[in-house]
């Protein structure tokens, strides 16, 4: 487990894409409080948990999205922002984005 304080990240995070012009538009229509569930939890399991992530797969969410490369990055700039703000110190920031990029092809244009 590399981080524990779930939570305030991700609401960090979810205000950074709330004032995103490029990439807001994805998530225009979605249920946020699904998402931040989801996601809170889908992060817990992938710092090493203990929990376990229910929702979707990540190509079940993401397919038709079509995102594309450019906007997977920017994605990941916003949650690098996030965990600034919440002042994660950067070994686990790495940790926390190698696990993410590792779920590029996922999610990219499908
Ligand atoms: C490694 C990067 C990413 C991870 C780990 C991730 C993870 C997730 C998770 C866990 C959920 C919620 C699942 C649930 O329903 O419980 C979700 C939903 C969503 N993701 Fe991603 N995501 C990533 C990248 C992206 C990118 C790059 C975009 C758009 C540019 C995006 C757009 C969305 C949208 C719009 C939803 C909400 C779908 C809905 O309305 O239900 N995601 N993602």
């Amino acid at each position: 487990m590399y981080y524990k304080d779930q939570q305030p990240l991700v609401d960090s995070f979810i205000y950074q894409i709330g004032n995103d012009r490029q990439v807001f538009h994805y998530f225009e229509h979605s249920n946020i409080t699904h998402f931040r569930q989801g996601f809170i939890s889908h992060l817990c399991a992938l710092t090493n948990g203990p929990c376990e992530y229910k929702g979707d797969s990540m190509v079940a969410i993401h397919t038709g999205m079509n995102i594309n490369e450019k906007d997977f990055n920017h994605v990941v700039d916003l949650l690098i922002n996030a965990m600034d703000e919440q002042s994660i110190p950067h070994p686990v920031q790495n940790k926390i984005i190698s696990k993410m990029a590792l779920l590029r092809s996922n999610i990219i244009k499908m």
